[in-house]
């Protein structure tokens, strides 16, 4: 297979966001971080951070949770499929997405939990979170600390909105009128080795992310990450206690265009496999643009959260056999 190699030596920035996180913070250095975060996001729609909170043991536990389960018989994780999942959450096996317009299926494998809650309401967005049974994997090697990274990765994603919605002028607790009940989803990744893909596939084809901030812990040391710069793929090293964060289409349309989405792929090169985990923050179901105060017209600004899921859904699997993506579509599943 003949890959593309990356050409270019650029580097997404790196922002310490311990002058904005730390509880000795001032004004003056947030407002530093604030503007750094704004210039990388307006620039590459991408940036990679320290000093992000998430403590490094939080990340490994994750990383050897993710592995651990991605271990179990192919028969037990598609018994947990997402695709029979009435809120989405679950397992997808490779070869179950597929963006219009990609030439082959995506490798990668993942499992998704979300912000849980009791009742499926409304059916394909909210509701409980599926688990393996504690006696294929016991809980203090799969749920505990999923579910602890989760917690981590979701304060992260506010505190990094609220970055955000500054770098545009606006006080940081605007969040608030989009963040009752948000949805926020979190994908845990395995790329299988290089040798173990088809010829041609990619471990996750080209795609922008279509809702909010993206937070993403890499492996360290299991690169493949590449970022579209003006037409040139920009390799994004997988290193040790660095996040990647990056916005997506929605907050490039609700910010009018300052902030960038920008395209990326993985294609894992190396012999092991690549373990990685994105958080997808996004809002309410209901939101639209917070910074038109509902005065905005056109369809771009009255879609709302739920309808971005529900089109990003359909075009990923949009090659599905018909029957199975009817069915999922009546049920109001979408996926990342
Ligand atoms: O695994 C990665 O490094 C990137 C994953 C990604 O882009 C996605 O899941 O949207
Ligand atoms: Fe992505």
């Amino acid at each position: 297979m003949i890959i593309a190699m990356p050409s270019t030596n650029l580097i997404l920035p790196l922002i310490d966001l311990a002058p904005y996180l730390s509880p000795d913070a001032t004004p003056s250095s947030k407002a530093t971080v604030i503007a750094q975060v704004r210039a990388a996001v307006a620039e590459f729609g991408f940036f990679q951070a320290i000093n992000h909170g998430i403590p490094l043991a939080s990340q490994h536990a994750l990383i050897e949770a993710i592995r651990t389960l991605m271990k179990i018989p192919k028969e037990e994780k598609l018994a947990m499929s997402f695709l029979k999942n009435p809120c989405r959450r679950g397992y997808e096996g490779s070869g179950d997405t597929f963006r219009t317009g990609d030439k082959m299926h995506d490798a990668k494998e993942a499992f998704y939990i979300g912000r849980p809650s009791e009742k499926i309401e409304p059916p394909g967005f909210h509701g409980p979170n599926i688990w393996p049974s504690p006696e294929l994997v016991p809980e203090p090697e799969f749920r505990d600390p999923v579910w602890s990274y989760y917690q981590n990765t979701n304060k992260l994603g506010r505190e990094i909105w609220q970055l955000l919605i500054q770098g545009l002028g606006h006080p940081g607790d605007l969040l608030s009128r989009f963040t009752k009940k948000p949805v926020v989803m979190m994908k845990m990744i395995r790329y299988p080795p290089f040798s173990a893909t088809l010829s041609g596939q990619y471990g996750i084809g080209a795609h922008t992310d279509f809702g909010g901030v993206t937070v993403l812990l890499q492996e360290s040391g299991r690169d493949g990450l590449e970022v579209e710069y003006k037409g040139e793929w920009i390799p994004v090293p997988a290193l040790e206690n660095v996040l990647v964060i990056n916005a997506g289409d929605m907050i490039a349309s609700w910010s009018g265009g300052v902030y960038q989405s920008a395209k990326h792929r993985v294609i894992n090169k190396g012999e092991v496999e690549r373990i990685s985990c994105a958080t997808f923050w996004h809002g309410d179901l209901d939101a639209t643009n917070p910074f038109i105060d509902g005065k905005g017209e056109g369809k771009a600004e009255e879609e709302t959260v739920a309808d971005l899921l529900v089109k990003r859904f359909k075009s990923q699997f949009s090659l599905m056999k018909g029957k199975q993506t009817e069915e999922v579509l009546k049920g109001g599943l979408f996926a990342h």
